[in-house]
């Protein structure tokens, strides 16, 4: 009960009973209600000898009240009457039984009689007032829905001239349908006999939306009606595009077969990505929008019942970080207080873990077409059927169509594995989803990326250089780049969904670390027919030394700009043979990980790591052995040029980058080797932290 009942009920206790007017009667409970009143009344009254006049009083203030009260809530005139000649009836009765006696025959029947009249009466008005309040709305309906079909017979009106007058071409419209969120209205209208089609209305879409005076980043497009005699044609009025929208806070459960969604369209509505036989490809320049939209697509994924995250990012793990450090050093906790999950199932940040985890989906593919012959039998199809106990496998690979064009020999064995799983595992439910700087032809290209990843996705974010949407989006037309300025937005298309724009919705780090926490217990485990061919390089996924790099990669944060998404991290340097305090909390997290999930670790097949191995960037293993590479001597002279204030690894890995393709985590190796050598000293701490090269040293 609200305080405010709560206090109102003790108001009345403590004030005696409180007549309210207004409070209800069945036809029944009234009658007998006033009668069975009005004869105690009658019964006590003649007793004790009360003036007969006040029980007349006492009906004339019932009916006044009663009136009073039935006038406030807009009861009809006839009702009101019912109710007064009630009361007034009920007193003249009982004056009339006071004065001659209530036990006589004469006095019983009439009562009952009153009884039953009031009864009826009350029966009547209440039938009455049912039947005024339903025409009531009735009418408002009527007049909601008066308005409604004006307003859509004048668009109907107004776009048939205007289709006319822009595409010549004279339709019927068959009907306007107003869209719930506000954003706009679809018109359904019939072509005129004749041949035309259409894509004839869709090539005009932006001459139309100018006829229309739409504003900016609204289209008017056209797509095919029920049958080719018919058209669609959405028009957007109010620019969601333009809008910062979060992620929905309902992070309910989906599934591969759901579909999941990805973001809206100008409609305001989702649009989801069906992903049991698509890849997907992800294109976005620099500062898009697109790690954001890595995001949405694990948000998505880690909320399925039945799918398994697998991320590669060599670009430093940027991507993927955010989904396992919260967990993986137990920043986040579970109401029932057990360990909560990460939201990707494996990362890779180094060249080493990627080929490893390629490796693991490769068999994993195979060993399913051999392994579930049986299940595929019985269920009839060749289409593994996938379910919490068997779960499709999501590998996104951040940038991998760089790995996919690119011509360096070890890189190049990424490409063939990641071309092998397109290829190979469709059927098996083990799914990629890449994403590229640019849609350069070496991607689209390749006619395996354009046969299976038909779940396209091209953001722009206001960027015209290298952005062919029409190889993207083959067939589309009327799609400009202009028409999506804003981060995050761009187009997206589906088998289910032609192209047309779209925009990720605004994902924050605390958001990541929410849906972390609210998904921990749903992510399913591999199953065991895939985690016996995934073997040890599985299971052992979240080992201290195969996770290391995350950790450099936070230390190198710390000395250089702190990550914004791991706020309050101080992993200490990992070469330390004694635990550190993050070590142990890592090995308890693995260790409840493995009890709960069942990834226990196979037996170790190499001696536990000595500490002195370096974290295996992408370029540290191919620089291995080579001491003072030409990279590494540029590294170094940058060093010296930065003089006496030092200098950090993103600096130095952005001079090297365009020369030797050197990334951050490579450099940061060098400078944790340089610094326990001798060779560069490191000075002041946290966000000021810097390295300074020894002959630019302070004294001491
Ligand atoms: N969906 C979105 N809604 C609103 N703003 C967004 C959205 N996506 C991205 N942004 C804005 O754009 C900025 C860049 O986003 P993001 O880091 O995802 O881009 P990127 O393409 O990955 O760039 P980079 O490669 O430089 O990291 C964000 O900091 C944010 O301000």
């Amino acid at each position: 009960m609200s305080s405010t009942a709560t206090a109102k009920k003790k108001q009345e206790q403590g004030s005696g009973p409180v007549l309210d007017w207004s409070a209800g009667h069945g036809p029944v409970t009234g009658a007998l209600s006033a009668t069975t009143g009005a004869f105690a009344v009658a019964t006590t009254g003649a007793a004790t000898a009360m003036p007969p006049g006040w029980a007349l009083a006492v009906g004339a203030a019932g009916a006044l009240g009663h009136t009073v009260a039935g006038i406030r809530v807009r009861n009809a005139g006839r009702t009101l009457a019912t109710k007064a000649a009630s009361w007034l009836v009920g007193a003249g009765w009982t004056t009339w039984a006071m004065t001659n006696g209530p036990l006589t025959w004469a006095a019983l029947g009439s009562l009952a009689t009153i009884g039953v009249g009031i009864g009826a009466a009350a029966r009547s008005a209440t039938l009455y007032e049912e039947a005024r309040e339903d025409e009531a709305n009735a009418t408002e309906q009527r007049l909601i829905a008066a308005e409604l079909s004006a307003e859509r017979r004048a668009i109907a009106a107004e776009w048939v001239d205007r289709i006319q007058r822009v595409c010549s071409i004279t339709v019927r419209v068959v009907g306007v349908e107003m869209w719930e969120t506000g954003a706009g209205f679809s018109i359904d209208a019939e072509l005129p006999p004749g041949g035309a089609t259409w894509n004839k209305i869709a090539g005009e879409s932006p001459r139309l939306s100018a006829d229309a005076r739409l504003p900016h980043g609204c289209t008017a497009t056209a797509s095919p009606g029920i049958h080719q005699g018919r058209v669609i044609i959405d028009v957007t009025t109010v620019n969601v595009l333009e809008e910062v929208r979060n992620y929905p806070a309902d992070y309910g459960p989906l599934s591969v077969h759901t579909g999941i969604p990805w973001g809206y369209r100008t409609n305001a509505e989702q649009i989801r990505a069906y992903l049991r036989e698509q890849c997907a490809l992800i294109v976005g320049p620099t500062g898009s929008g697109k790690t954001n939209m890595v995001h949405n697509i694990l948000a998505g994924f880690s909320r399925a019942e039945d799918m398994l995250t697998w991320v590669i990012d060599l670009n430093a793990g940027s991507a993927g970080l955010p989904w396992v450090l919260p967990a993986l050093n137990g920043e986040l906790t579970r109401e029932d207080g057990k360990p909560v999950r990460p939201g990707v199932d494996w990362l890779a940040g180094t060249y080493d873990e990627a080929l490893l985890m390629l490796d693991a989906a490769v068999r994993v593919a195979k060993q399913r077409k051999m392994g579930y012959q049986d299940l595929l039998s019985r269920a009839n199809t060749d289409l593994l059927p996938v379910s919490a106990k068997i779960p499709q496998i999501m590998l996104v690979i951040d940038e991998g169509a760089e790995i996919l064009a690119s011509t360096d020999r070890q890189i190049r064995k990424l490409a063939e594995k990641i071309l092998e799983v397109i290829r190979i595992a469709r059927a098996m439910g083990v799914r990629t989803v890449i994403t590229a700087l640019g849609a350069t032809g070496s991607v689209l290209n390749n006619l395996m990326i354009r046969r299976e990843a038909k779940v396209r996705v091209a953001l722009t974010g206001g960027e015209t250089e290298g952005m062919d949407l029409s190889k993207m989006f083959p067939g589309s037309r009327g799609l400009r780049v202009d028409q999506a300025p804003h981060k995050g937005a761009g187009f997206m298309s589906t088998p289910e969904s032609p192209a047309a724009l779209f925009k990720a919705w605004r994902i924050l780090p605390n958001q990541i670390r929410e849906i972390t926490a609210a998904t921990s217990d749903r992510h399913p485990t591999l199953d065991d027919v895939s985690a016996k061919a995934a073997g040890p390089a599985y299971a052992r996924r979240w080992d201290a030394e195969r996770t290391v790099w995350m950790r450099e990669q936070v230390v190198a944060d710390d000395a250089e700009e702190a990550s914004p998404l791991t706020p309050g991290l101080r992993l200490s340097a990992l070469s330390d043979r004694q635990e550190s305090p993050e070590d142990a909390l890592a090995r308890r997290f693995r260790e409840e990980i493995d009890a709960q999930f069942g990834t226990a670790p196979e037996p170790r097949t190499t001696e536990p790591d000595d500490g002195a191995q370096q974290p295996a960037g992408l370029n540290l293993s191919a620089l291995r052995g080579e001491e003072d590479s030409p990279a590494q001597q540029a590294a170094l002279a940058a060093l010296i040029a930065a003089g006496p204030a030092g200098t950090g690894a993103s600096a130095i890995a952005r001079a090297l980058e365009e020369a030797f393709g050197t990334t951050r985590q490579t450099v940061v190796g060098w400078l944790k080797t340089w610094a326990k050598d001798g060779t560069v000293v490191r000075v002041g701490e946290g966000t000021k932290a810097r390295y300074v090269h020894r002959s630019h040293a302070p004294e001491g």
